[in-house]
């Protein structure tokens, strides 16, 4: 399997329509500007889109999950068989991320990419698994080569099925117990941070938690750093399966033209590797939510972002991408049915 698919060329979003889009809010019954940034919503929707009035009725939200070598060294709040554990939860219904699109119509679908504990029989699970977990990046890279094509691999397929689904926004979430201590330590090798900047709680590590992760970061990185000139290669050394499978789907995303809702810090941080693999890949972001995580902050002035909400969540699973969804609706809604001036018979701003 090669990798040569990654470079391949990606979509641009259409500037017509956006002009079109934008005269059009010009044309609303409402003193220009005064949507503030539904306004801008809208119009990037309908660049993204190719119409002059988007919708988003199909959206397909894909949680990738998998395991991590690195909790070995006691980077989590919690045990590793919560990921397993947590993907029955998934796909029954109880967790955040189902209660989240059941309640908004999107399609959920969860794919593993290899737990620790066997999950048990899941028809519904997307069966993607590579090994049981990561490698533990501070003795050796999280992956090699074939795993980590692997984990790129169900991200593009997962976009496969969502076009094939008709989606017109996919959401990208995450489940992997020490994920945040991955995140962040690729978050450090793209961006020459230091981990005492971008290791936070995760789960609910306290502050001595906090240091220690920090410390294994930075061991991970005295290891790998010098190895890590190339954002493929970085994530190979210190990303995780589900983290590597965002990048591959935000890469097929731009490359599709099918936007991708992005969630909080992990999410953010296989979105920075997907921007330094393609820097196009940027164009058909948009940022739902702020993550109370610390380090999310700094992932966000390095993507440029302006998150939509900023509501103290840092869950994961896709959760803060759905709860921002609702404002893209509400956005297009205003931008398809508010009438014009000349509709209405309301009198346009004085020359
Ligand atoms: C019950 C439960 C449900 C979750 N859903 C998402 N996460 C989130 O927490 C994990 C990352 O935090 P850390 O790096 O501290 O382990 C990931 O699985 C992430 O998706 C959860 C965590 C737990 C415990
Ligand atoms: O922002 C996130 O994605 C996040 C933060 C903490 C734990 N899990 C996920």
């Amino acid at each position: 399997m090669s990798l040569d698919w990654l470079h391949g060329p990606c979509a641009v979003p259409d500037a017509a329509t956006a002009a079109r889009a934008a005269a059009r809010q010009g044309r609303l019954t409402k003193p220009p500007g005064s949507l503030g940034r539904l306004e801008a919503l809208a119009v990037q929707l309908a660049a993204w889109q190719g119409h002059d009035q988007p919708t988003l009725e199909c959206v397909q939200v894909c949680v990738f999950a998998g395991d991590h070598g690195v909790v070995a060294q006691g980077v989590s709040a919690f045990p590793q068989a919560v990921t397993a554990q947590m993907l029955r939860n998934f796909v029954s219904g109880g967790a955040a991320v189902s209660v989240l699109a059941r309640q908004l119509g999107a399609h959920l679908e969860v794919v593993n990419l290899g737990t620790a504990v066997d999950p048990g029989p899941l028809p519904e699970l997307i069966d993607a698994r590579i090994a049981p977990m990561t490698t533990d990046f501070t003795i050796a890279p999280a992956m090699t080569t074939a795993q980590l094509n692997a984990a790129l691999s169900a991200g593009r397929d997962a976009v496969a099925r969502a076009r094939n689904a008709g989606a017109q926004l996919f959401i990208g979430g995450e489940m992997g117990i020490g994920n945040t201590t991955a995140a962040a330590a690729l978050a450090c090798a793209l961006l020459g941070e230091a981990p005492q900047q971008l290791a936070g709680p995760g789960t609910g590590l306290d502050a001595s938690g906090v240091r220690r992760k920090a410390a294994v970061i930075a061991q991970a990185l005295s290891l790998h750093e010098a190895h890590c000139g190339e954002p493929l290669e970085a994530l190979r050394r210190l990303g995780g399966f589900e983290i590597a499978a965002l990048t591959g789907a935000a890469i097929a995303c731009a490359q599709a033209g099918l936007p991708l809702l992005v969630d909080g810090f992990i999410v953010s941080a296989a979105m920075l590797a997907a921007c330094r693999i393609q820097p196009a890949v940027r164009d058909w972001l948009l940022f739902g939510h702020r993550s109370a995580e610390p380090g999310h902050d700094r992932v966000l002035q390095a993507l440029d972002a302006a998150p939509l909400l900023a509501l103290d969540m840092r869950l994961g699973e896709g959760s803060g991408a759905l709860t921002a969804l609702p404002l893209l609706r509400l956005a297009c809604a205003l931008h398809g049915e508010m009438a014009t001036f000349s509709e209405a018979g309301v009198a346009g701003s004085q020359p």
